[in-house]
């Protein structure tokens, strides 16, 4: 069992105190104290300075009312979140999302991830992230461009090409992106490509934003298998949401010669045993916007739908939860080793809890943790900040070859750091241990700020 070392209990204590009923913080950083416990007994001076102090203490933590008014004409009163993280390797970048269960933990924890997601990458951004607790679940479009719109009316001071460049997460997607685009360009008259990220082709957006996540998840995953002889073709699939992630996910897997048996929203997950019509998915949910169900009943046989219960009940070779944080818990990982699960690749932010990480862990399944598995996506948004500082634009192939490349390096940073630290096939560790020594060196170059 994973502990932490005593020298950084310390730290985990005024974490746990200063940020006092924010449960998913706490997992975050007490999953990474735990794995730098081998750092500092090898490089006592990754300790000094209160160093791995600052790391876990955001830069800066803004909150503020978010007023709108609905199509009945009524005031609606929304809160929003900007958590900057930390800076050291470039501005703050990470999503924005739109959820009811939004709170500043949440955020918080998100934002921490997204530091050390982000310094695997290679490339030079910084780890922030925001949100509202805003359920655009219902919402017409119009109320939609009013929040928006709203949203970026005070988050626009806080953010800049050189700042803070948002992107999308869970309910922001290129639609959300454009009408937040337009405000901040409204308000500060300059047409400020950088600024924001998954913004829509013609005006600055990047090819291969929307699919990169799932598309880099499913190469992180091809890259793990290859540790062991194997490969995705013919292994059978089960894919939790059916958002941007896991649509994307599910294509490049499917591409790979995998069979996608399941996918699923938040009220129920379908099976599909000739395999998922993934153009119907689409069709359901990015044109739609529609409910997972409504894919059995427009698909007919071999496949049906079963509201709540648990998606990782269905026996597959390989999981890939890619809905949200702590949707695959103690019991389901069991169930889901019983069934003879080979690997499992996190295309969501932690979604799988400590327990269910340990258990398929001390089984020998292969496990991906996000802040790896899924960097595909703010990587490519960093290609699309570069994209839009030479004015230029990719073609699909340059950029996915790019993600891919990135992927690849990604995977064999956290395998070596893994085996240099005497615990190879540990993807938690490696992720965490090169994430945070890039960080690190970063800030302690830069001495006590
Ligand atoms: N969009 C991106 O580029 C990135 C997203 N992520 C993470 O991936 C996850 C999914 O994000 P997106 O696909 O962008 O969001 P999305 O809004 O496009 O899709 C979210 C999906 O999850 C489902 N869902 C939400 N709660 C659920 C629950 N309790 N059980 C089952 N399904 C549930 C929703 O119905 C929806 O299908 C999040 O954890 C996000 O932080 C991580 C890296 C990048
Ligand atoms: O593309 C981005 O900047 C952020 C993506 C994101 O929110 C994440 O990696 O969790």
């Amino acid at each position: 069992m994973n502990t932490v070392d005593e020298k950084l209990q310390p730290i985990l204590s005024t974490v746990l105190h200063r940020n006092a009923g924010e449960p998913e913080f706490h997992q975050a950083a007490r999953e990474v104290l735990e794995s730098l416990g081998r750092v500092v007994a090898r490089k006592p001076e990754y300790s000094d300075e209160a160093l791995i102090e600052r790391i876990c203490e955001p830069e800066r933590q803004i909150i503020f009312r978010v007023p709108w008014i609905d199509d009945n004409n009524q005031v609606q009163i929304n809160r929003g979140f900007r958590v900057q993280f930390n800076s050291a390797l470039g501005p703050y970048k990470g999503g924005i999302r739109f959820h009811p269960s939004v709170n500043v933990g949440i955020i918080k924890f998100l934002g921490f991830e997204q530091t050390f997601k982000n310094a695997l990458t290679g490339l030079p951004i910084g780890g922030g992230k925001g949100g509202s607790d805003f359920d655009p679940k219902g919402r017409s479009d119009r109320e939609i461009m009013r929040f928006c719109q709203s949203f970026m009316v005070e988050l626009h001071r806080h953010i800049g090409e050189y700042v803070d460049v948002p992107a999308g997460d869970i309910g922001v997607g290129a639609r959300e992106i454009g009408y937040m685009f337009g405000m901040y360009k409204r308000l500060n008259n300059r047409f400020e490509a950088g600024v924001l990220t998954g913004k829509g082709l013609v005006y600055g957006g990047s090819r291969a934003r929307k699919e990169a996540t799932g598309f880099g998840t499913a190469f992180f995953l091809r890259s793990m298998l290859e540790t062991r002889g194997a490969d995705p073709e013919g292994m059978r699939c089960v894919v939790s949401g059916s958002g941007n992630v896991a649509i994307y996910a599910m294509e490049k897997i499917i591409s790979f010669g995998g069979k996608v048996v399941a996918c699923s929203d938040s009220a129920g997950y379908i099976v599909d045993e000739n395999g998922i019509d993934l153009s119907l998915v689409k069709q359901i949910k990015e044109e739609k916007r529609g409910r997972i169900s409504e894919y059995a009943a427009l698909r007919g046989d071999g496949c049906h739908y079963v509201e709540g219960g648990s998606i990782w009940d269905v026996p597959c070779d390989v999981a890939l939860p890619c809905a949200t944080q702590n949707e695959l818990n103690g019991s389901n990982a069991k169930v889901l080793v019983e069934n003879g699960v080979k690997a499992v690749a996190e295309g969501a932010n932690m979604p799988c809890t400590p327990e269910a990480v340990r258990l398929f862990q001390d089984a020998n399944v292969l496990f991906a943790p996000g802040k790896a598995a899924n960097a595909g996506g703010v990587a490519t948004s960093a290609l699309e900040m570069q994209q839009n500082a030479s004015r230029d634009s990719w073609s699909f192939a340059q950029t996915e070859s790019r993600l891919e490349e990135i992927m690849t390096n990604i995977h064999a940073s956290c395998h070596e750091t893994a085996e240099e630290y005497g615990v190879p096939g540990d993807y938690v560790l490696g992720a965490n241990i090169a994430g945070f020594v890039r960080v690190a060196d970063a800030m302690r170059a830069m001495g006590v700020i």
